[in-house]
């Protein structure tokens, strides 16, 4: 008798971020009671796709919990003394309390060198060292990144079990592999992390149990890197040809081998603009000593 393929579950976003800006716009509300307007600047240069995504979902995010947002669009051939300038100005103006730096940088700015700028306590997306060595030794006093964070809520909400689980990151950036492969750590998960010079990726990915992807190459996982019954994170926003969103993984060619993915959009990105809206609250109460 042929057996029905079942197919794994797709697992938005929407709950997860839901949850969370329903308690954001009650910390808000408080804050505006007390004359104190939470506010982001977002730093953008150029005008890449990925990060017009992300402005987009943000300031729906930050429109909806009651956070007032400003965009800095800067041209694409900035200079470096002019970026940092603009984060300097940013860093001390008073009624900001939280500043998002669009990463990557275009190739004649030094991030290595602009991430020293940015002022720590202002820092809602972990661009600072300060910040990013918190998330090395596990101190949860600082900002890590939304993006890995929204990883370990999503898995958490759908009741994943990480402790002792084989987890593949594929992808080391400093905005979501490296980081994501700490913060799983923190939850006692056995981690790998692959990259552009891993020998036999598919080989590697598909003995993993959870599967993080971030490499920003459209549909790039296929059926042969995913394990039978995987749970399958999408963290890539890339722009196919036709203009439209899509994920690191070719989900309708994976969909009937995995238990549960995210789509692309409506999957991670959906929460990390809520976590994203977390943090500049958390930001804002913690410069006005609440
Ligand atoms: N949903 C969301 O909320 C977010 C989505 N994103 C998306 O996630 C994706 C990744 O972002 P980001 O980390 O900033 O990207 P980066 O380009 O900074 O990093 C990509 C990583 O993937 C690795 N990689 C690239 N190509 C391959 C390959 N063929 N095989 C194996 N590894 C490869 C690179 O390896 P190496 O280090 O060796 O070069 C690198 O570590 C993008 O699509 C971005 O738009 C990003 C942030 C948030
Ligand atoms: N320092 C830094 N940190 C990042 O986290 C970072 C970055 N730079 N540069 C760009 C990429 C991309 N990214 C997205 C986040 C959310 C959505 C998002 O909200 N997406 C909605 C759709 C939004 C829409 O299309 O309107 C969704 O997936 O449903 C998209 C893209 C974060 N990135």
């Amino acid at each position: 008798m042929e057996v029905a393929a079942t197919k794994g579950q797709i697992i938005k976003g929407k709950p997860v971020a839901d949850q969370i800006s329903e308690n954001l716009i009650k910390e808000v509300n408080e804050l505006v009671k007390e004359g104190i307007n939470p506010k982001l600047t977002i730093v953008r240069v150029g005008a890449r796709g990925d990060d017009l995504a992300y402005e987009r979902g943000a300031l729906k995010r930050c429109q909806s919990v009651g956070i007032t947002t400003e965009v800095l669009e800067l041209p694409e051939d900035i200079t470096q003394e002019q970026y940092v300038k603009a984060l300097e100005k940013a860093n001390e103006d008073k009624n900001v309390h939280g500043i998002l730096c669009f990463r990557p940088l275009p190739k004649q700015l030094d991030e290595e060198a602009a991430k020293y700028v940015i002022a720590p306590e202002k820092d809602v997306d972990c661009f600072s060292p300060v910040n990013a060595a918190k998330v090395m030794e596990g101190d949860k006093s600082g900002f890590p990144p939304c993006t890995p964070t929204a990883v370990v809520e999503i898995l958490k909400h759908y009741n994943v079990d990480l402790k002792g689980a084989k987890v593949t990151v594929l992808g080391r950036s400093m905005v979501v592999g490296k980081p994501a492969a700490m913060l799983l750590l923190s939850e006692n998960a056995t981690v790998t992390i692959c990259h552009s010079r891993t020998k036999n990726l598919s080989e590697v990915t598909s003995e993993a149990d959870v599967l993080v992807a971030a490499v920003g190459r459209a549909k790039m996982v296929k059926e042969n890197f995913v394990k039978e019954g995987a749970v399958v994170i999408d963290v890539g926003i890339n722009v196919d040809e036709n203009g439209k969103l899509c994920g690191d993984v070719d989900t309708d060619a994976v969909l009937e081998k995995v238990s549960m993915i995210t789509p692309v959009p409506a999957g991670v990105g959906s929460v990390t603009t809520s976590i994203l809206a977390k943090h500049v609250v958390k930001a804002c109460k913690l410069q006005n000593n609440k």
